[in-house]
């Protein structure tokens, strides 16, 4: 099937080549970029489009295609948000216009948002039923990595339902498919079945179970659209690389894993996009051509394309390795390629001048032994700025902390601990000192979470799971309201890297980091994940300080090489000077 798939991607490119060196020939127009329309308009110019984002031309919304009263709702709603990042100036026209899109920008850009924003705004799907009835659809399924993502977003689609005159009723706008054994499958399945919502976010684990027990709730077959958030988290792809024999081996073995394992999110949007991998494959047939209608066999392919009529499918991560990219462009047979565009922000720029150089982040790394604990060597003095001071952390049980404390201490108080008690000693102490109002904790895969939290609480700590839900008024604290009860007592949150992607808490001031959060190699994962956990401070200008707890030299010196590449400089944490 690639093989074949490539080849159409190859005359797409080659035509594309052959456009570019054409437009390279007219005279510059000016602006960043026009839109080459999209099915609605009838005007697809079938080719494969690039544009690298740059900043903000100052668009307002309404100039993007979104209704003004929808607008009215979300500066309503969200009153920072008054006009669109220049991301969303470039995402949203093309989500309107029906393209497939592949994008990348920096964490916080406003992706999440701007996917969010544009599908609300595309026509609600209405089945005309046979005997004159109609229903309304699912149009847009968004699969994110984790339960408190898919949360965040059913909670800003919420807010924005509140300020929309007349309201509608929320679950006809937004629902939610996740695990959780407060969520029982049965009921999200009857209510999808009861108000198919404009909006349906799930997690990839939830949707497959759902698929299997009740698919026809899903309508998968009338879906507009089809979001993946965190995509380079969901769909797993091996990196190539140039090398011996050795490393073949081993390349052939993950690629192998990869095949047996898929992983819920490849296995579904397989299923999603098969048909175009039969169309793919379908030879082109000159009888059909009696009108002479087509110029071209690409012509003729991407008429077919539009008949099939499936989803239009956006891709989004701030980070996109380039096998990856290849893998979704050229292998996976989701994307067509007569009507895809890729948004890249600007990343060459940022790295150019600096990762941090837009953005108030400030990396530490703290090296935690049995005799001190001490900023690495090198450590520049932070640049000089007005902190608010943190209050007094206190130590009461609240809602959603670990209130089972016999229960862990049995559990845990008989057997030796699997973390480093200088490192946890050291967090807890930048914890006490720096923190206003909420922390991040991220932990290695592999460890205990709760273990961490029990641990972090023996020491005084409010350390508590990450879970939106539980975080007090089912949600809205985290995401929003909680910053004065926060504030009153500042909370550590401990989680995995793989339940904190894609999080948007505005409260977070600082993200603690327990080691390598991703293995102990220095290798292009290991600097995605770091982007991802930096990524939950600095967003939309806000300050935010990453520290890192080591427990040597030499872990310290991979993570200040982490930083290198990221053209960032580890500042002292002033508290360990
Ligand atoms: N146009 C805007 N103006 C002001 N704030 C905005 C705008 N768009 C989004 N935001 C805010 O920026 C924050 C980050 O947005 P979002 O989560 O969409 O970023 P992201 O690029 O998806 O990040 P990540 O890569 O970490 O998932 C949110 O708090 C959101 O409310």
């Amino acid at each position: 099937m690639s093989s074949t798939y490539e080849a159409y991607a190859e005359a797409l490119a080659k035509r594309k080549a052959s456009k570019v060196a054409a437009s390279a020939r007219q005279p510059a127009r000016g602006g960043a970029r026009t839109n080459s329309g999209g099915e609605h308009a009838g005007e697809n110019e079938n080719e494969n489009e690039e544009h690298v984002g740059g900043p903000a031309r100052g668009l307002s919304f309404p100039a993007l295609g979104l209704d003004p009263a929808f607008v009215r709702a979300v500066q309503t709603a969200f009153p920072n948000v008054q006009v669109p990042t220049g991301i969303q100036e470039q995402l949203i026209p093309e989500i309107l216009a029906g393209k497939d899109i592949l994008l990348r920008d920096a964490t916080g850009s406003g992706k999440s948002f701007g996917l969010v924003l544009a599908l609300l705004s595309k026509p609600r799907i209405v089945i005309h039923e046979t005997n004159g009835s109609t229903r309304r659809a699912i149009t847009a399924l968004v699969v994110v990595p984790h339960r408190d993502l898919a949360l965040q977003l059913h909670h800003w689609i919420e807010r924005l339902v509140s300020a929309m005159r007349p309201a509608p009723a929320a679950a006809s706008i937004v629902q939610v498919l996740v695990r959780g054994a407060d969520r029982p499958l049965d009921s999200a399945l009857a209510a999808l079945r009861a108000t198919p919502p404009h909006v349906l976010v799930c997690t990839p684990q939830a949707l497959q179970e759902a698929l299997r027990v009740d698919r026809a709730a899903l309508q998968l077959d009338t879906l507009r659209a089809v979001a993946v958030d965190e995509v380079d988290y969901l769909v797993e792809t091996v990196a190539r690389k140039e090398v011996g024999k050795s490393f073949q081996r081993a390349f052939e073995k993950a690629v192998r894993k990869v095949a047996r394992h898929p992983g819920p999110t490849r296995e579904i949007l397989d299923a999603i996009y098969a048909p175009r991998r039969t169309l793919v494959q379908r030879p082109y047939v000159p009888e059909e051509d009696k009108a002479g209608r087509w110029d071209s066999v690409e012509e003729w392919r991407s008429e077919k394309e539009r008949e099939v009529g499936l989803p239009q499918l956006i891709l989004s991560s701030a980070t996109l390795r380039v096998h990856l990219k290849d893998y979704l462009f050229s292998e996976s047979g989701w994307l067509n390629p007569y009507n895809v565009v890729k948004i890249m922000g600007d990343t060459s720029n940022a790295k150019r001048n600096g990762w941090n150089a837009d953005r108030r982040i400030l990396h530490s790394v703290v090296i935690a032994s049995d005799t001190e604990i001490r900023n690495i060597d090198g450590a520049v003095a932070a640049p000089a700025e007005k902190k608010e001071s943190a209050e007094t952390s206190g130590t009461e049980d609240e809602e959603g902390a670990v209130d089972s404390k016999g229960y862990y201490n049995e559990k845990y108080g008989q057997t030796a601990s699997p973390f480093d008690a200088n490192a946890l000693e050291a967090i807890a102490t930048g914890f006490a000192l720096d923190v206003p109002s909420v922390a991040l904790l991220v932990i290695p895969s592999s460890a205990p979470v709760q273990r961490a939290v029990w641990e972090l609480r023996e020491m005084g700590v409010n350390a508590e799971t990450l879970d939106v839900e539980a975080s007090g008024r089912g949600g809205a604290y985290l995401l929003g309201s909680g910053v004065d009860v926060m504030r009153a007592n500042p909370r550590l949150l401990v989680a995995t890297l793989a339940s904190t992607r894609g999080l948007d808490l505005p409260a977070l001031t600082h993200v603690f980091v327990l080691g390598l959060a991703e293995g102990p190699h220095v290798n292009g994962r290991s600097v995605d994940a770091y982007v991802h956990i930096a990524g939950r401070v600095g967003r939309f200008g806000r300050a935010g300080r990453v520290v890192s707890v080591v427990g040597g030299e030499a872990e310290g010196a991979k993570v200040e090489r982490i930083l290198t590449t990221l053209g960032a400089r580890p500042v002292r944490f002033e508290h360990f000077d």
